[in-house]
């Protein structure tokens, strides 16, 4: 195991206390699907996204709280990327709208205008993006961009008055993640749980409010998982928002301060992890999609739950015989 990454001792872990702020207010917000939220940093009505015959999104309301810890979860191809990438300017959605603290307009802006704005997105590290050094990708992303489209970018003399500046605030944002003494290495290089700290360090970058993580768990080595979610909730106990999509329930279930639950490109449920997944229609998504689903935890689903799991897959199969 690498020896150079944060391990739980030298992190201040607050995993079973969330913020008390965030969870009061939240705790008053009633677990139905587009419900209103008391500080919504991030309100999205009637987004609507379609590649051919697929309605990828189709995301009638929903808001994410400010300053909380939301997970975006659902089966696989329920739309959650697609409205990640709707919601940072990386796509264009065919109708809707969606706003930044309450008035300002992000619907169908550029990922710079967004990102400028102070929402930004993480991706997950692609080839190109492993070939450069730790440090360029921060430069990298210094930019006000987040993705490999803008590698052109880091032909020098377009930057190099800025270069000096960003340098030094990169290696500040990387030694926070135990990554400084990595920064000419190259990013393929990293094992699994630093290219995710990685990928949080660059969207760090523009200094924003609102951070949207893609999978952050992926790939990476459960015995690092704890001290990735320690570093998602110092960055909540900072201030920021953070919106994550990940398939890892027992993550979701231990960081999130509210889960919002996505199946085929709507919104079916969304509440507090605690009991998201006692959630009927959460239940029927992911039955429906796949049936050996692992849905985190067994204790988050109670016996009469697994109960009815069982007699819906049992009457499913009857029916394909018939
Ligand atoms: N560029 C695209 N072209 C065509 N279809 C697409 C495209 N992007 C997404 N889709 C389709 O839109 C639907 C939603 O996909 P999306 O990747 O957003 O789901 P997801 O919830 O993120 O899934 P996963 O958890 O597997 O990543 C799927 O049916 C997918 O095949």
């Amino acid at each position: 195991m690498p020896t150079d990454l944060p391990s739980r001792a030298d992190l201040d872990l607050s995993i079973d206390l969330p913020d008390d702020a965030v969870a009061h207010a939240l705790q008053f917000v009633e677990p139905v699907v587009g419900a209103a939220k008391p500080l919504p940093i991030l309100t999205a009505r009637n987004v609507t996204r379609s590649f051919g015959g697929i309605k990828a999104v189709d995301v009638e309301h929903v808001e994410f709280q400010k300053g909380a810890i939301t997970a975006l979860i659902g089966p696989n191809g329920a739309g959650k990327t697609t409205f990640f990438n709707l919601l940072t300017g990386f796509d264009k959605a065919d109708s809707g709208e969606w706003t930044f603290d309450r008035s300002v307009s992000l619907t169908n802006k550029s990922a710079a205008y967004v990102a400028r704005k102070g929402v930004v997105r993480t991706f997950q590290l692609t080839k190109a993006l492993s070939r450069l050094t730790v440090l360029d990708n921060m430069l990298l992303a210094a930019t006000g961009q987040t993705g490999e489209r803008f590698l052109p970018s880091l032909i020098k003399p377009l930057w190099r008055g800025q270069e000096k500046a960003n340098t030094e605030r990169a290696l500040e944002i990387l030694s926070r993640f135990k990554l400084d003494a990595k920064a000419a290495d190259f990013a393929g290089s990293l094992s699994g749980g630093q290219r995710k700290l990685l990928e949080m360090a660059r969207a760090l970058m523009t200094d924003p409010q609102v951070i949207m993580l893609d999978e952050p768990m992926a790939g990476v080595n459960p015995a690092l998982v704890q001290s990735l979610l320690g570093h998602i909730q110092a960055l909540r106990d900072e201030g920021m928002t953070v919106v994550f999509v990940e398939h890892d329930m027992h993550a979701v279930r231990h960081i999130s301060e509210w889960v919002v639950v996505m199946a085929e490109g709507r919104v079916v449920a969304e509440g507090p992890p605690e009991n998201i997944m006692e959630n009927q229609a959460v239940v029927d998504a992911y039955l429906g999609a796949r049936h050996d689903v692992d849905l985190g935890d067994d204790s988050l689903i109670d016996p009469d739950q697994l109960a009815k799991l069982m007699e819906v897959r049992q009457r499913d199969l009857a029916e394909q015989k018939r």
